[in-house]
């Protein structure tokens, strides 16, 4: 049992003013995925195999610089554009640490670019001297994955019954806001006297990241090594296999609001076994435009060849409830930009931005506070 293994190819080579039987297959099954279990993976996504392997290529690269090179780039520099180094164990889920370090990269926005010094926009930092290649391979995959996230999006706004391409329009109008976590996942040694003595098992770190649900919109990862796990309300913790190839996708927390609870944002983790080798995995947030209206949408009633949306049973609407109140936001209202200051005002404590009374504590992920303005 494991989350559905979704062709995309039928969908994206489909004519836009007629979609193919096996086009409108492929949006029902997309569908059918976002509505059950929340994530699915894709093949058939015509992003090149050079763009994925230099990615992970130059990952490693990094990954294996001597800690003061990393350190030199570490996301406090970068301050709310969150783009750096974080080092090992730097954050944490739910008060425990969480065993990765990472590498945050986005979009390059340079100094005149309107929102640059707002949260999640600015410079990148790649260690350009060490590894002069590193930041063309990084920046190329982050736009054929931004690519991607939109035909998805299209894909979506179809499945929900709406225009091809209203969504974009609303939702990634002028530009989707995103960042790239490149993470590397390892359980710390343990000692052979520690090994020899089982009750010092408690000691390792088996946290990659602890159960949490995702905030935004929608989740593109690239996983080389497996170690995540999908919450199922019928079959428990699932494990997402490694498929070459595929990208793992997941609906997030405000994408869920805003479909009414249709599209399910559902808790993951990565759990990691002690003397595994580490793990490499590069979750990418697609999420809405700075601007972007926060407003629940207006679906159709079951309309179309495909009959979708399907309406949504009272045991459904009540499991949404419950599951929004799990999240971080308290309502939905607004622009995304409020959401997302929220979120970094716990990392960045003297930030000012304006405050946005709908929304509820931001995130208590990070293990480190950064003061802005050096
Ligand atoms: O690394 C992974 O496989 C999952 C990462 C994740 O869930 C996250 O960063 O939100
Ligand atoms: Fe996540």
């Amino acid at each position: 049992m494991s989350i559905p293994v979704i062709d995309i190819s039928p969908f994206l080579s489909s004519d836009r003013a007629k979609l193919s039987p096996e086009a409108l297959q492929t949006v029902e099954s997309l569908y059918d995925a976002c509505t059950t279990w929340g994530f699915f993976q894709i093949t058939g996504h015509n992003i090149s195999p050079t763009v994925v392997s230099d990615l992970e290529t130059y990952t490693k690269d990094f990954f294996a610089l001597p800690l003061e090179e990393k350190l030199a780039l570490h996301v406090r520099n970068g301050g709310v554009a969150w783009r750096g180094y974080m080092p090992f164990e730097g954050e944490r889920t739910h008060g425990k640490l969480d065993a990765k370090e990472g590498l945050y990269v986005g979009p390059d926005h340079p100094s005149d670019h309107p929102l640059t010094g707002m949260p999640l926009h600015g410079a990148n930092q790649f260690p350009d001297t060490a590894l002069p290649l590193m930041r063309h391979a990084i920046l190329s995959y982050l736009d054929a994955i931004v690519d991607l996230g939109k035909s998805l999006t299209d894909a979506f706004s179809l499945a929900l019954g709406l225009e091809r391409e209203k969504l974009r329009d609303v939702w990634l109008t002028p530009e989707p806001v995103s960042i790239m976590r490149c993470f590397r996942y390892s359980v710390p040694e343990v000692n052979s006297s520690a090994e020899a003595n089982s009750t010092n098992d408690a000691k390792v770190n088996e946290q990659g990241i602890g159960e949490h649900t995702d905030f935004g919109y929608l989740t593109i990862l690239k996983q080389e090594t497996e170690g995540l796990q999908v919450y199922s309300k019928d079959h428990g913790w699932v494990p997402v296999p490694v498929i070459k190839d595929a990208f793992v996708c997941n609906v997030g927390d405000m994408f869920d609001m805003l479909t009414n609870g249709r599209f399910k944002s559902v808790p993951h983790r990565v759990v990691l076994r002690p003397g595994s080798p580490a793990r490499l995995s590069w979750p990418f947030f697609f999420d809405f435009s700075w601007n972007a209206p926060m407003r629940r949408l207006h679906l159709p009633h079951p309309h179309g060849e495909l009959n979708l949306p399907q309406e949504l049973t009272e045991e459904e609407k009540e499991e949404a409830r419950v599951r929004w109140t799990g999240t971080t936001f308290k309502d939905v209202g607004g622009e995304w930009w409020q959401y997302l200051a929220k979120k970094v005002m716990k990392v960045f404590p003297d930030l000012k931005l304006p405050d946005f009374e709908n929304n509820v504590a931001p995130s208590s992920r990070f293990a480190i506070a950064v003061p802005t303005g050096n």
